[in-house]
């Protein structure tokens, strides 16, 4: 069982209170009418758990990704929209930014946080979901700007975000010089080369938008490129390094919803009578709660593990472990917990169906559960796993040099 310090314990009962209290009942509406819950994340803002990560220097209170993680799990509980926006908040962007970001990049960042931003991510593209590193958004150097072209789709809060993170194959003087990271910051009163294509109607998780994002010769300021140690040629892997956090939180929103439909399940069987007797008395269920329970638990122990590994970021190990299967035991918990609602379960009065829709994302944004268990292979072998039809012999020809 998970050992809490008494510290988070008091943190986990504060974020408990705000969830339950003001968010849990706006969930359903939240789902229906597909809107940013600009209210809610005023809360979470105020509460601080969007700053949470942020040094004490920036406003934060300097609290590790476990304490997040912690929060995380409770807010997730309520609401999942809004797990998704402490995640955004606390892990793989602002992780960026604290890690490599310039004195100037951090502050920005942290005032646009302060005021209650939830920052975006812009990896993937229509061509290129797993196979980031193909990405062709280009930034081309002209004098002190990079001017950014490309699209780029299931952008997570694609127009209501103002920070952006923006990977793309940065070009000087026509040398692809490696794929690397840009700060932008969308002012919606100053449109730009930033352009907010269609919502992309998603199956779960509706409060926030997914959306295409459009960069049409964009301009940003040379100092907005995050500058990551060894250069540019070593960026991807800098970026990824951090980005396994946004991995470990992702994977903890899929936890605290598993968790939240767990609960409604055990309060159900024991309320619903068939037969003259509650739903608890039958073995059979009996069994599929005690599965789903230690499901729920090995999850959530690793996602702890996860969070606290590596010296002060998780490692691409732990943390792709844990996502794969808090990902596809988290969805099983949900389903089950349909299942045990019977009828109930099915209708879209209740909220197990929103729960089952919600939880199924994640083994696949974020990396896919097969490219995260690539991954874990590749560790477990102490091998590079190239995916590419050509990649081992490429390697081979590297060894051989
Ligand atoms: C990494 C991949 C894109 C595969 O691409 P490649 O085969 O071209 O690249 P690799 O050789 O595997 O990696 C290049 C380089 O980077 C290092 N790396 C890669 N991943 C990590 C990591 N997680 N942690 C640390 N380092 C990493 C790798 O070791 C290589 O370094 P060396 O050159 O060997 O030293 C692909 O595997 C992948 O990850 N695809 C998934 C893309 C993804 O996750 N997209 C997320 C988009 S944002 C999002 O979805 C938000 C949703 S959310 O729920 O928050
Ligand atoms: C809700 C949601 C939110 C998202 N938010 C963001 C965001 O904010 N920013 C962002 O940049 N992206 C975001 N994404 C995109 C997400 O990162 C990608 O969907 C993901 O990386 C997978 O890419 P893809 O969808 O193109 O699938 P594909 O890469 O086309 O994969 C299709 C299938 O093939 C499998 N596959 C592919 N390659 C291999 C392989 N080598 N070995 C075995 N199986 C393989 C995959 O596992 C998957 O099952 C989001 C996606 C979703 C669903």
């Amino acid at each position: 069982m998970l050992k809490l310090t008494p510290e988070q314990q008091a943190l986990q009962a504060r974020a408990r209170e705000l969830a339950q209290t003001h968010f849990a009942p706006k969930a359903a509406d939240v789902d229906r009418t597909e809107a940013y819950p600009w209210e809610s994340v005023a809360l979470l803002r105020d509460a601080g758990f969007l700053t949470m990560t942020l040094p004490t220097s920036h406003g934060g209170m300097g609290a590790s990704f476990q304490d997040a993680v912690i929060v995380i799990e409770e807010v997730s509980k309520a609401c999942a929209s809004l797990g998704r926006v402490v995640v955004d908040a606390t892990m793989g962007a602002i992780g960026m930014v604290r890690r490599y970001g310039t004195p100037e990049q951090l502050d920005l960042a942290a005032g646009l946080l302060r005021a209650g931003d939830k920052p975006a991510i812009l990896i993937t593209e229509p061509d290129t979901g797993s196979a980031a590193t193909e990405m062709s958004t280009r930034a081309d150097r002209d004098g002190d700007h990079y001017v950014l072209q490309g699209d780029k789709y299931w952008i997570t809060g694609g127009g209501v975000s103002r920070l952006h993170i923006i990977y793309a194959r940065v070009f000087d003087d026509g040398v692809e010089q490696g794929i690397g990271a840009f700060l932008h910051v969308r002012d919606p009163a100053q449109p730009d080369g930033l352009v907010i294509g269609e919502r992309i109607p998603a199956m779960g998780i509706r409060g926030i938008p997914e959306t295409h994002v459009h960069l049409r010769r964009l301009r940003v300021h040379r100092s907005m490129l995050l500058a990551t140690p060894g250069g540019l040629r070593r960026s991807f892997a800098s970026l990824m390094k951090v980005y396994n956090a946004q991995r470990v939180g992702a994977g903890t929103v899929a936890l605290g919803i598993a968790q939240g439909a767990f609960e409604e399940a055990v309060r159900r069987v024991k309320a619903r009578r068939q037969f003259g007797r509650p739903l608890a008395e039958f073995q059979g269920l009996q069994w599929m709660l005690a599965d789903m329970s230690v499901q729920l638990e090995a999850a959530r122990l690793l996602l702890h593990a996860a969070a606290c590994s590596g010296s002060d970021l998780p490692d691409m190990h732990s943390a792709a472990q844990a996502k794969t299967f808090a990902g596809e035991a988290c969805f099983k918990v949900c389903n089950d917990a349909l299942q045990l609602f019977g009828s109930s379960g099915y209708g879209r009065d209740q909220p197990m169906e929103r729960h089952l829709r919600d939880v199924r994302m994640f083994t696949i944004s974020g990396g896919t559960a097969q490219i995260l268990r690539t991954q874990v292979a590749s560790v477990v072998l102490g091998m590079k796993l190239p995916q590419t039809r050509t990649g081992y012999a490429e390697l081979a020809g590297r060894a051989r040099d």
